[in-house]
């Protein structure tokens, strides 16, 4: 499906120019999660960011505090509004934000239309008509619409809420695990792309709870980490994948690429990666040439070769520099390479490492297919 959302450049680079002092200032905020750990940290304005994490470590504990439904003390500040400090404390419907769970939490008794239409009437940045109905043909919830909510699946359920909380449209978007009883590839090769043409066209902040790293990688640029009540970042949400990953993943792994859009057109898109061409066959976003791209490239797809191979039905093939080399198990290994100032993953099998008598600093070629591009 094609939908007519375009998608500009990513959204967490509007963040990075955004200036920080004018949006979400967090001081010393103290829960029963974090007594010894108090939460401090500053993001823009506008921008995505990720917010992941080992189960129990207090991410859902972090945006009710936020979002003032959790006990807590400390300082919390929007856009030059304090939603509470030492003095003050405003209610939840006072700050311009909206929380969305994991559980959906739908208004039973109503139909998924009457869902959305509060979302909206309530609206401080109402959307078009038309955006209403890209939203809702793009999350292929039309059909659902006179239902009502209890006899949506989890899924259903999960999609109608999302929507629902665009429709709201509010300047803080937080979202708990919005998406977990989604099938992946739909998340991530149909939704996500969605939401980051949305957000492109609707600047707001979004804090995105997910265990999935492939989530967090195609939404944000940067990302915080909560383990044990204690939080790090903003951070490079490539370096922190990066560093999850070498902590002891051994399924194959997505790393997080960038490339600029050439053109798209008979089904193929184009990108250059610095001066290199990569081809993609599955998108469903409208790009425009120039319009920056960010994809996953899983470790298991790609293969490497010391000369540049042939005519191939492959129609990727990059020549790459090897950086690392680490074991994943007994006969597999993982090659750590790099094209454009950019790194992506690679692995083999032990034996092929052998017989490429592989060496870290020399170029060899990496291949991969068009449909094994994720996220466009
Ligand atoms: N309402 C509550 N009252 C008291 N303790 C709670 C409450 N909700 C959660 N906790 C506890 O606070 C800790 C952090 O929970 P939280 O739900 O914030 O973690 P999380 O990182 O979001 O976990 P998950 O990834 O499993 O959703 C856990 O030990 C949990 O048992």
């Amino acid at each position: 499906m094609n939908i007519s959302l375009p998608l500009p450049r990513e959204c967490s680079h509007a963040a990075q120019g955004a200036g920080v002092e004018s949006g979400l200032s967090v001081g010393l905020l103290r829960t029963a999660v974090n007594p010894e750990t108090p939460w401090q940290f500053e993001l823009p304005k506008t921008g995505i960011f990720g917010l992941t994490g080992p189960s129990g470590g207090g991410k859902s504990t972090l945006l009710e505090a936020l979002s003032g439904h959790r006990c807590c003390s400390g300082i919390v500040k929007f856009s030059g509004t304090v939603w509470q400090d030492g003095k003050k404390k405003i209610p939840s419907y006072k700050r311009n934000l909206t929380l969305g769970f994991q559980d959906a939490r739908l208004f039973n008794g109503q139909t998924v239309s009457a869902n959305l239409a509060l979302a909206h009437r309530f609206s401080r940045r109402p959307l078009s008509t038309d955006n209403r109905q890209q939203l809702t043909d793009a999350f292929e919830i039309s059909d659902l619409l006179a239902k009502p909510v209890e006899t949506l699946s989890g899924g259903e359920s999960q999609r109608v809420a999302l929507v629902r909380q665009l429709f709201s449209n509010a300047a803080v978007q937080f979202f708990d695990e919005p998406l977990s009883a989604v099938d992946r590839p739909r998340v991530l090769r149909r939704l996500i792309p969605v939401l980051k043409a949305f957000w492109s066209q609707n600047p707001s902040l979004v804090l995105w709870v997910s265990h999935d790293l492939d989530e967090i990688q195609l939404l944000s640029g940067k990302c915080l980490y909560m383990e044990a009540g204690k939080l790090d970042g903003p951070d490079s949400t490539t370096e922190k994948v990066q560093n999850l990953h070498s902590a002891g993943f051994v399924q194959g792994v997505s790393c997080r690429l960038q490339a600029r859009v050439i053109s798209c057109e008979h089904g193929i898109l184009t990108l250059a990666l610095g001066q290199h061409r990569l081809y993609a066959d599955r998108f469903i976003t409208s790009y425009k040439p120039e319009d920056d791209a960010t994809f996953l490239i899983n470790s298991g797809e790609v293969s490497l070769s010391i000369e540049r191979p042939g005519l191939s039905s492959i129609l990727n093939c990059l020549p790459v520099k090897l950086l690392g080399m680490v074991p994943i198990t007994e006969g597999r290994v993982r090659l750590r390479i790099s094209v454009a100032e950019q790194e992506f993953c690679c692995d083999i099998s032990r034996l092929s490492q052998q017989r490429l008598n592989l060496r870290i600093g020399d170029h060899y070629y990496a291949q991969f297919k068009a449909g094994s591009l994720v996220g466009l």
